[in-house]
């Protein structure tokens, strides 16, 4: 047969193309209404709280979002930078350098799957732009229905209402992907090298989950083993896995990051350095959760040293894995990627 392209002619003619970074979302403000507005929003996910809407609605109406948010608002006055949430803010200085990144052929933009900008909304921008092609890009390296799947739906929903969609790839997890393992191995280099102390134990802190969700088969649990695995391996040195945020009253993801980190004292491990892997970007839980409140109760239970060590965050390791991930997905879709 002839070939059917003529020689040299390119592969794929050159559409226009779309990534869209997304994350889980924050409040616009540090204020207890922004904060009830955006829980409302997350809590209400069927994806994220799995108790039938009859049972749970209620609860959530009546007692948490009126008990909640001002505690929570509290707790992101702590952290909100002069560029707002620092979940937004990173996750738009990762936009941005990724764009540089990519150049012209490639318009890089970003999105949350709670409160502002959303994916809807930023999808509609980049179909107005003449994107005919979109990459959405979850930043969670390990799978959880509650976080990649439920992003992954919002984009699918927006799409489901559009006459002339535009052709959608997704970004799959990549919690074993040699590229992340490698940036997270360099980064924590560079953040143990910088300490004073020499730390006994370092905790590798992942966000929980229900237990239940693990026992409905959600794999989240053994990418975050297995994540933890192949840095340790690659470092040569154990890491010791705890699970954090702990949410209502089910049994969730053990052992707990506030626990382990309240006992290790006792044991003899006054020294640790903390890191959240499962975090593409510093936010509430752990910039709020880990480094200040995780570091206050283990001091107050004997610690004497404490290092939190930041995610990958819009730093040049970390942007340049996104970028590795991401050109492999845009693989066909353009000659250049
Ligand atoms: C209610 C159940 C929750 C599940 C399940 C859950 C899973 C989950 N979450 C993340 C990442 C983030 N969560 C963040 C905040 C946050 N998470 C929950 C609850 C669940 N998360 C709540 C109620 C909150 C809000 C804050 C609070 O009121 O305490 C954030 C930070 C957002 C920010 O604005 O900075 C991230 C990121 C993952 C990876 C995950 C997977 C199991
Ligand atoms: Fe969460
Ligand atoms: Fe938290």
């Amino acid at each position: 047969m002839p070939p059917i392209l003529p020689a040299g002619h390119p592969v794929v003619p050159k559409p226009k193309i779309g990534v869209l970074l997304t994350n889980l979302g924050t409040p616009d403000g540090p204020d207890t209404k922004s904060v009830k507005r955006y829980l409302a929003e997350f809590l209400s996910d069927r994806r994220v709280v799995e108790i039938p809407p009859l049972i749970w609605q209620p609860i959530l109406r009546g007692i948490i979002l009126n008990t909640r948010p001002q505690k929570s608002a509290e707790a992101y006055a702590q952290v909100w930078s002069a560029d707002g949430s620092p979940l937004a803010a990173i996750t738009k200085a990762q936009s941005a350098a990724l764009q540089g990144a990519f150049g012209a052929d490639v318009l890089v933009d970003w999105a949350m799957r709670y409160g502002n900008p959303s994916i809807p909304n930023r999808l509609q921008a980049m179909k107005d732009a003449g994107c005919e092609r979109i990459l959405i890009a979850p930043l969670y390296p390990q799978y959880c229905g509650a976080t990649t799947a439920t992003a992954n739906d919002k984009a699918f929903a927006a799409l489901a209402k559009m006459r002339w969609q535009p052709a959608l790839r997704t970004l799959p997890p990549y919690y074993d992907d040699p590229a992340y393992i490698e940036a997270l191995a360099q980064s924590l280099t560079a953040g143990l090298a910088a300490l004073d102390f020499e730390p006994q134990a370092i905790v590798a802190s992942f966000h929980g989950m229900p237990q239940r969700t693990l026992e409905l088969g959600d794999p989240y649990h053994c990418h975050c083993q297995k994540t933890a695995r192949l840095l340790g391996e690659r470092l040569g040195r154990p890491m010791t896995v705890t699970f954090q945020s702990r949410f209502g009253r089910a049994k969730w993801l053990e052992p707990a990051t506030d626990a382990t980190l309240d006992a290790l004292p006792a044991k003899g491990i006054t020294k640790v350095a903390i890191f959240a892997p499962g975090f593409s970007a510093d936010c509430l839980e752990t910039l709020e959760e880990l480094a200040i409140r995780g570091r206050e109760s283990f001091e107050e239970n004997g610690g004497t040293h404490f290092a939190y060590i930041p995610c990958l965050n819009a730093d040049e390791i970390g942007i340049e894995m996104l970028r590795v991930l991401l050109a492999r997905q845009l693989e066909g879709w353009t000659p250049s990627a």
